[in-house]
């Protein structure tokens, strides 16, 4: 039994994991979880094989190609793997297959039915557990976050370190406590929540800061919306965001097949029931928001900070007074190719994107075929997808139908991957054309060069695809308000 000072679930995991302090705080931490994708593993590897050594624990490892997978079948019709035309990408593939081999890591292959984006297979797998450090080369690591885990993401040489010594030297980070409460309203869910937290943040509002999501409105949220929230603490610079586990995280986790079994269940659970914060443990920092004020959020600008409720308008950017915030709301416009004063309602659209590590998780899927359903999508729209997270909440889509309501909608339905979250594979948004995305950044180019990106929920970029232009899915729920193509 713990006594002493209240400490919160961040301090708590902190303390679990020290494996030697040094004089001036940096400590050394033990990692329990490391997440390998294609893009930033190669050279780490490459690293170690340079200096001889080899990988400590390759059991608390887990190897997932994502990001440059094409989402087109990956499987002919004579049943052989399709290969990937862009040698770059191609090779990175490889090369994850290849050291994954060598190193006898566990690997989840291209046309393996758990294959998918790392943050949605970690939390699936059950290789995601509450009071774990749990790292990965990819900056929305935060994402585990959701169960409690303190999740971060790291660099190339920091992916070396783990993987030769399963630790990492890191100083502390100050405590920021994100308080929610009340109910969301209708159409309004925890896509919404996040973007209102980055706006009322900023992008840089965390930074220095280890995130904790607390309140009645985190509370009822489902894990895959905790997911969501903590997903985007980058998004507001925080190093990780936590969301303190309790009878939903366990109930989501047991029986998944990495989780522990029988008696080590039952140990992990009894710990797992001493993390969540104490009561009058403190915090560096504070904000606090009330549910009942959020909106349908969208993005204007480049920045995942630049948000507005969709009621709202393209700002003018001489109303900020901060002098940098002005230039880059200017540049923001310029490249949106957007006018202050615009209403987000009147925004066209040209693609429509449901996926990513965000917002392809089941509930998200489902939210978008809710609006979906005995609808098409606009004629305005060139291209609509729906990309499930992973091979997992594919077929479990499936099941449900839901693929059927996105393909009679007018949506594709593509193979599990990053998708067009960002341009590194074939999914991209053609130059100066416009994107309702359900993705968490939309920064210059990010969908491909010139591509128009405007953040929000699954169940908004649903009704944005039907449509043609950005929409309140409050209202179309009631009265669809097409904009002439
Ligand atoms: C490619 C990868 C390193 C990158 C990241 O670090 O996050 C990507 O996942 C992203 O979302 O921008
Ligand atoms: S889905 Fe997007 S944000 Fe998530 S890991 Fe892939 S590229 Fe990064």
């Amino acid at each position: 039994m713990r006594t002493g000072r209240p400490q919160t679930l961040y301090e708590k995991i902190w303390d679990a994991h020290v494996v030697d302090r040094r004089p001036d705080g940096t400590c050394l931490i033990y990692i329990d979880r490391h997440l390998i994708h294609e893009v930033t593993s190669p050279q780490a590897f490459e690293g170690l094989r340079t200096v001889g050594r080899t990988v400590r624990r390759p059991d608390l490892m887990l190897a997932v190609p994502d990001h440059n997978l094409p989402t087109t079948a990956r499987v002919d019709p004579q049943g052989r793997s399709v290969a990937v035309a862009d040698p770059q990408s191609a090779q990175q593939l490889a090369l994850l297959r290849k050291n994954a081999a060598q190193y006898g890591i566990r690997y989840f292959d291209a046309t393996a039915p758990e294959q998918g984006i790392v943050h949605v297979v970690g939390p699936e797998q059950g290789f995601t557990l509450p009071g774990a450090t749990l790292v990965c080369g990819d900056s929305h690591t935060a994402s585990h976050g959701a169960l409690g885990a303190l999740a971060f993401g790291i660099g190339t040489s920091e992916i070396e370190h783990v993987l030769a010594t399963q630790t990492l030297l890191l100083k502390s980070s100050k405590k920021l406590e994100v308080r929610i409460e009340g109910s969301l309203g209708f159409g309004v869910g925890p896509k919404d929540v996040i973007l209102q937290i980055v706006a009322q943040l900023g992008a840089a509002g965390g930074s220095g800061f280890v995130a904790e999501y607390t309140g009645s409105t985190i509370r009822d949220m489902s894990i895959e919306g905790r997911l969501t929230v903590a997903n985007m603490a980058i998004e507001h610079g925080a190093r990780s965001g936590l969301i303190a586990p309790d009878e939903k995280t366990y109930a989501y986790l047991r029986g998944r097949p990495m989780a522990p079994k029988d008696h080590a269940w039952e140990a992990a659970l009894a710990w797992w029931r001493t993390l969540p914060s104490d009561p009058g443990a403190t915090y560096d920092k504070r904000l606090l928001i009330d549910a009942g004020t959020i909106a349908p959020n969208v993005t204007w600008g480049t920045n995942p900070e630049d948000v507005t409720p969709i009621t709202g308008s393209v700002p003018d950017p001489e109303q900020f007074a901060d002098d940098s915030r002005r230039d880059a709301a200017r540049r923001s416009l310029d490249y949106m190719g957007l006018v202050p004063h615009r209403r987000m309602e009147d925004i066209g659209i040209e693609h429509v994107f449901i996926g990513s590590c965000t917002n392809s998780r089941i509930e998200d899927l489902r939210a978008a075929a809710a609006v979906l359903q005995g609808r098409k999508i606009s004629s305005r729209i060139r291209q609509a997808m729906a990309v499930p997270g992973s091979g997992l909440v594919k077929r479990q889509a499936e099941e449900e139908g839901l693929d059927r309501i996105f393909i009679e909608s007018g949506f594709q339905w593509r193979e599990p991957g990053c998708s067009a979250c960002l341009g590194m594979n074939p999914d991209r948004i053609p130059a100066g054309e416009r994107c309702a995305s359900t993705s968490n950044r939309n920064f210059v180019g990010r969908q491909g060069p010139g591509s128009r990106t405007h953040l929000l929920s699954p169940a908004m970029a649903a009704a944005a695809a039907v449509t043609g232009r950005l929409a309140d899915v409050r209202e179309l729920m009631g009265n669809a308000r097409e904009l002439t193509p």
